[in-house]
């Protein structure tokens, strides 16, 4: 390995033979900011001025964190006529990639659709669930630091397919400046409303009401620590989706892809964020130095180098390990957001993938062709919660009720359980209840 490389990135290089590579890779993995309390204090109290003062606090939060000066709602707010302006305004080529890639977005989400289902009993009692969608949803674009029309369509378009009655976005606009293609991803996925607010201040809009923002019922989509942090703080008063914090990619590699491909795989999440996350796995060393000098090369040719720089020096890695078996181990320990499995037989390995937001297989496979236009939802658990939590999906804006429809005789023999489980509780109001329906 070139030291003058390795420096020149400044990336860290793991061995899972090192003594201390249990603690380097621990360290590597925390995400500190959700939790810190100086983020909390500040969303806690950004919340509690969003309750207090409404549309007069999201006003003066915008003009603080947005650089935004406006005097009335009105301002923030888009309507329909101006969505459709964007979308029919848009150049040919950049209309059809976003339709193209709404149409993908939205024949994968169809087949997510749950169902409602029923059976009956011999005794002719019939029991179910029945699947409802979200009357109102709030979706959470990001805009501080990139925009986000592929957003748009991952969480408008399941809400959508889902049945969902309003769908409410916001997106912060830093400095007033409008994103045309944003504003026409929300037309061509059926937005109801977009105000052009961001940040802790949006979320506690959405989850509480102001004057003009509606309260929704769930707040889905990814942001930076202060999102996340109100997504967090809000959970109760508003159903949310994950946690989707920076963006993370762990590529696993068997050291047959071309370097250039793996080191832009690399760049490609590094560059949302100081703090996203980029790391390539190998037990092949040479393949990792080829990959190393890679990243050395075409680093300083990328628009968003410092951004880049920046995330590989803080939370990037290149990590040697010995064998297929102790890539696995670290997959499923590191759970991360993106796996790129870039190796000849990725099926082969597929059945012990345990936790991962989404998996790209094959060396063909390059994670950006998720983010845009495959299919699947790229708002995806990141951190670790992939141990726990799935991809977006129309699920996340349904809810599921049971039914239960006890016929006479049903209703007789259920009696009988309950009451003898009742008066077990001592609640003899239940038995007593339960007991009327017994057929003497
Ligand atoms: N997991 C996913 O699916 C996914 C998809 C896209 C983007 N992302 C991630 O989302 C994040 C987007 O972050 P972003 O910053 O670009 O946009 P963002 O919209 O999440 O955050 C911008 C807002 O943060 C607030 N803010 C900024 N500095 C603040 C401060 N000092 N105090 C209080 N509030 C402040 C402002 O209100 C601003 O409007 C990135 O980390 C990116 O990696 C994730
Ligand atoms: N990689 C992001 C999810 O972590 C999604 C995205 C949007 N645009 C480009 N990428």
């Amino acid at each position: 390995m070139s030291e003058t490389l390795a420096d020149s990135v400044d990336m860290a290089r793991l061995s899972t033979k090192d003594a201390d590579f249990e603690a380097r890779l621990d360290a590597l993995l925390a995400w500190e900011g959700v939790s810190g309390t100086e983020v909390q204090q500040r969303v806690a109290e950004i919340i509690a001025a969003i309750r207090e003062r409404g549309d007069a606090a999201l006003i003066e939060y915008t003009g603080r964190f947005d650089r935004l000066s406006v005097s009335t709602m009105d301002e923030l707010t888009l309507g329909s006529e101006r969505l459709e302006r964007a979308y029919t305004g848009l150049p040919a080529e950049q209309r059809e990639a976003l339709a193209r890639a709404a149409e993908r977005i939205r024949a994968y989400h169809e087949r997510q659709r749950p169902t409602s289902w029923s059976y009956v009993e011999e005794d002719g009692s019939v029991l179910g669930q029945q699947v409802t969608p979200l009357d109102r949803a709030g979706i959470y674009v990001p805009g501080g630091k990139a925009a986000y029309p592929s957003s748009v369509l991952m969480n408008a378009i399941p809400a959508h397919v889902a049945g969902v009655r309003e769908i409410v976005m916001v997106v912060p606009t830093p400095d007033g400046v409008l994103n045309e293609l944003v504003l026409a991803a929300a037309h061509l996925a059926g937005v109801d409303h977009v105000f052009t607010i961001g940040g802790a201040q949006a979320v506690a809009a959405l989850a509480y009401g102001t004057e003009t923002v509606p309260r929704v019922d769930k707040i889905v989509g990814p942001g930076n620590i202060y999102v996340a942090t109100a997504k967090r703080a809000v959970f109760g008063q508003v159903g949310i989706d994950m946690i989707a914090g920076p963006s993370e990619i762990l590529i696993v590699s068997d050291g047959g892809t071309d370097p250039e491909w793996l080191a832009m795989d690399l760049f490609s999440q590094a560059e949302h964020d100081e703090d996203a996350q980029a790391l390539l796995v190998s037990w092949d060393e040479r393949h990792l130095a080829e990959v190393e000098a890679a990243i050395a090369k075409l680093l300083p040719t990328l628009e968003r180098a410092e951004i880049v720089r920046q995330s590989l020096a803080r939370r990037g890695a290149l990590i040697r390990c010995r064998d297929r078996n102790e890539a696995v181990r670290l997959i499923n320990r590191i759970a991360p957001e993106h796996l790129e499995l870039s190796m000849a037989e990725p099926e082969a390995l597929l059945p012990e993938v345990r936790h991962a937001g989404a998996i790209f297989m094959g060396r063909y496979t390059a994670e950006a062709l998720g983010d845009y236009c495959a299919g699947p939802n790229h708002v995806l658990p990141t951190s670790g919660t992939a141990r726990f939590s799935s991809p977006l999906g129309v699920y996340d804006f349904q809810k599921r009720s049971s039914i239960i429809h006890c016929s006479e005789s049903g209703a007789s023999a259920l009696g009988a359980i309950a009451s003898v489980l009742a008066r077990g509780e001592s609640l003899t109001a239940h038995a007593r209840s339960a007991e009327y329906r017994i057929k003497p």
